[in-house]
């Protein structure tokens, strides 16, 4: 992993928490977006040790602000961020990546204002675009650097999206399969969970799956040895530029 933007992201510390699921190492960052110039503070929490290994199981978690601190149910992502901490405490060393990206890049009142706009029936990628935003504009190369920091050579990424697993790519990471994150629709968020399954091509199914850069599956690893290989070029240029994405 090459960590090209090297000297966008800068190791600040590192210490040991006790958490309510147990003790995890939070290393913490400076990383200034390449796009806008916009500093944030990424964190990344790790059990045991990685550094070095290949294979390690690594979420990368944007922050959900009304779901993992006001507990909201519109979303899945507190959830997901808890299986994500069990799920590398129980099959670690593991890593999970939390990045301040609010509303897919957004911002948070921005996100409070397509919320607001989603109460009208509107689903959740067409309230952003109702209001003139970008469908998403998170990018990964804290990501990118982090791990070329601590030396890990290839992850095993936990996600139900195979954009973000095709853009992390696109920057170098080496994925060697990927680790499904599926919650429990709830009454609240089952409509949510259908437009990213409809618009944003994320997987919810329960299963394990690996994909490779072509879009093709397997079960196992083994069946697609040799197929998983860099994503085209095609795929790269399409998720370059100015860091704002469409979805169709
Ligand atoms: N703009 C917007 N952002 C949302 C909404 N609901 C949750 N989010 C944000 O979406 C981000 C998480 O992205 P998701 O699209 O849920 O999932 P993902 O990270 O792409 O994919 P997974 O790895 O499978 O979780 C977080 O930053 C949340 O704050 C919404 O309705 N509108």
């Amino acid at each position: 992993m090459p960590g090209a933007h090297a000297r966008a992201t800068t190791f600040v510390a590192e210490t040991r928490l006790p958490t309510e699921r147990g003790f995890y190492r939070v290393r913490g960052y400076r990383h200034a977006n390449p796009n806008t110039g916009a500093v944030t503070e990424p964190v990344c929490v790790v059990y045991g040790d990685v550094e070095g290994l290949e294979d390690v199981p690594l979420r990368v978690h944007d922050a959900c602000f009304t779901s993992e601190v006001l507990g909201s149910m519109k979303c899945d992502c507190k959830q997901q961020l808890e299986m994500a901490m069990d799920y590398i405490k129980d099959n670690g060393p593991g890593m999970v990546i939390y990045l301040q990206q609010e509303g897919r890049g957004i911002g948070l009142a921005n996100k409070i204002a397509a919320y607001a706009v989603q109460e009208g029936g509107v689903d959740t990628v067409d309230a952003n675009r109702k209001l003139g935003l970008p469908d998403d504009t998170r990018e990964y190369t804290a990501v990118e650097n982090m791990l070329a920091e601590l030396g890990v050579k290839s992850v095993r990424l936990m996600t139900n999206n195979p954009r973000k697993i095709r853009e992390l790519e696109c920057g170098g990471i080496k994925i060697t399969g990927r680790i499904a994150c599926v919650v429990k629709a709830n009454l609240f968020n089952e409509g949510y969970l259908a437009a990213k399954e409809r618009r944003m091509a994320h997987v919810l199914d329960k299963s394990w799956m690996y994909w490779d850069a072509k879009g093709n599956t397997y079960d196992s690893l083994d069946e697609m040895e040799g197929d998983y290989g860099d994503a085209s070029v095609d795929e790269c240029e399409s998720f370059a530029g100015d860091g704002t994405r469409k979805f169709n």
